[in-house]
């Protein structure tokens, strides 16, 4: 994502007959889409090979269509390539335009239908729109970049994106609306704290979500977002006072540790322990955490616990008896997920998160609103893919025809269309409820609908990764190139279906919910 540099690159101007001339090795030039490329010494290093440049078709020729149908619009935005042009033709300018920071997509689909021109929404306000604007050109200005450096090489966030979420409150947005972002300024005073919602927080999720590099997404503080809330609902004042600034600034981090090889959605199974010591000041803390999120690098811990009458989360800070290593998962070590182990572990009671033993209600509070961010995220994630898609099956010629022209294809790009636009509609329409009922009513009304959600949005991305990889062919198992988000969204999105709950187990939720409102005199 870029502007345009390449158009400005020279002022020479050509014929089409001028180009013709230079169609031999040592003195090649080529046209794409009226740009004039000098690929003479460029040829040996091309990563396609020279011979296809020298091809009667592409030497001197206008090689607009096959280009484009081998080499995704950014291979000319790097500085490396862009400065082959040397001009552009005579009377004629280019058609095809670089994707601009901050702007909306106009391919079909290519956005919900609130941010879509001639379309309408109940829900949306201008404070919803004017945060969206101003965060998209943030993400893609400033987190873009570094995901996709960092997904590749695997390490984590650059800490100057974070210092620049934080200016500007975005980490305590993620959290939701709430007592935590009173006399915050928020995006620069775009939305007043009182008036944030959950649809400006739908607002920020999908747009992280937009940045096609799943691990670096879930790097960037994802541990904060589902390991932060038990401190600030839970936790003293005390406790509040030191660790929540810290944290929404950026200056320390923290995961929720709450799984293990033991046991995973079955809390009940979990088998870290805590015991009092006989002074009753401390806990002490042993046992293991598996798959934690951040955990890597995290200074604070929200860990489950097993207590002497139950079960207890408390806030183990990083010291002495914590250790943590990266496990390598199919997404990149970006993430920072790690294998923890505490041994002996000496924590302050006064860092225990809500009373002793009901834990479960601690962690239970928190999975509903957990659950529908990472909906937000995976169904915004899964429109990317749709856009891909519809790009690649309009300009990818086969047999002489766009791809478009094939019925299965358009077959395969109505069911993703379909299963898109659902998934986001549904996920307003549980969003506005959100925003009409206490947060007891959500878990009274919302717990089913949002694991159904979950559910439907993480199983529909695995069928529009199958489909897309399909369309795609070869190039989307390839890790570089024109299919290279559908291979990461395809090797990735079954973290979607296994985060915050499988898909079975939330399904299972969601109707033993239902099973509880069933009017005893229903009968058929
Ligand atoms: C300024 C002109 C060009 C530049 C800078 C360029 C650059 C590249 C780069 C960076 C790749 C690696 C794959 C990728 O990152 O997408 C590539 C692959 C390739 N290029 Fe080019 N290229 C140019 C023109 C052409 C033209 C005109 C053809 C016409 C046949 C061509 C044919 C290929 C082929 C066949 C591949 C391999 C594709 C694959 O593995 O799927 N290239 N090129």
């Amino acid at each position: 994502m870029a502007t345009d540099n390449a158009s400005s690159q020279s002022t020479r101007l050509f014929t089409r007959e001028e180009v013709a001339k230079h169609n031999k090795k040592g003195d090649l030039w080529i046209i794409i889409d009226s740009k004039v490329f000098d690929v003479s010494r460029f040829a040996n290093l091309h990563p396609g090979g020279l011979g296809v440049l020298l091809d009667e078709e592409v030497a001197g020729q206008d090689a607009t269509k096959i280009f484009y149908s081998l080499h995704r619009h950014e291979v000319l935005e790097k500085p490396a390539y862009a400065r082959l042009q040397i001009g552009h033709l005579k009377d004629e300018t280019p058609e095809i335009v670089s994707r601009v920071i901050g702007e909306l997509s106009t391919v079909p689909y290519g956005e919900p239908t609130w941010l879509t021109k001639g379309y309408y929404s109940p829900y949306f306000k201008d404070s919803h729109r004017n945060l969206q604007k101003a965060f998209r050109k943030f993400v893609d200005e400033i987190i873009y970049p570094d995901a996709q450096m960092c997904e590749e090489n695997g390490k984590r966030f650059s800490q100057s994106v974070v210092d620049a979420m934080a200016a500007k409150n975005i980490n305590a947005m993620r959290l939701g609306p709430g007592k935590h972002l009173k006399g915050l300024t928020l995006m620069d005073g775009l939305v007043q704290p009182e008036e944030f919602d959950y649809f400006h927080e739908m607002v920020i999720n999908q747009e992280i979500a937009r940045i096609g590099a799943r691990g670096y997404g879930d790097g960037l503080l994802a541990g904060m977002v589902i390991g932060l809330p038990p401190v600030l609902n839970f936790g003293s004042d005390e406790l509040k006072a030191r660790v929540v600034p810290e944290v929404f600034s950026g200056k320390k981090f923290i995961c929720l540790a709450i799984s293990e090889a033991f046991a995973g959605s079955d809390v009940a199974g979990l088998k870290t322990t805590a015991t009092k010591t006989d002074d009753g000041k401390h806990w002490i803390v042993n046992g293991t955490k598996k798959w934690i999120t951040n955990g890597v690098f995290a200074d604070y811990f929200t860990v489950g616990c097993r207590t002497d009458g139950g079960f207890t989360v408390i806030l183990v800070e990083r010291g002495e008896g914590v250790e943590t290593m990266a496990i390598k998962t199919s997404y990149s070590s970006t993430v920072g997920t790690a294998y923890i182990t505490f041994d002996n572990v000496k924590v302050p009671v006064e860092n225990t998160l809500g009373p002793e033993n009901a834990g479960l209600l601690v962690m239970l509070s928190n999975f509903n609103h957990e659950r529908w961010v990472m909906a937000c995220s995976s169904i915004r994630g899964q429109r990317a893919i749709v856009e891909e898609c519809f790009k690649w099956a309009n300009q990818r010629e086969v047999f002489g025809r766009p791809l478009i022209s094939q019925a299965v294809i358009r077959h395969k790009l109505a069911a993703m269309i379909a299963r898109v636009e659902s998934a986001q509609a549904w996920l307003e329409n549980i969003t506005y409820q959100m925003t009409k009922m206490s947060y007891k009513q959500q878990s009274q009304k919302l717990a089913g609908q949002i694991a159904f959600i979950k559910m439907y949005a993480t199983r529909s991305g695995q069928e529009t990764a199958r489909d897309a990889v399909q369309i795609f062919g070869g190039r989307g198992i390839t890790r570089t190139g024109m299919g290279r988000f559908i291979e990461h969204y395809h090797r990735t999105i079954t973290f979607d279906s296994l985060l915050g709950g499988a898909e079975d187990v939330l399904g299972d939720l969601g109707v033993r919910q239902a099973v509880k409102q069933m009017p005893k005199n229903a009968r058929l």
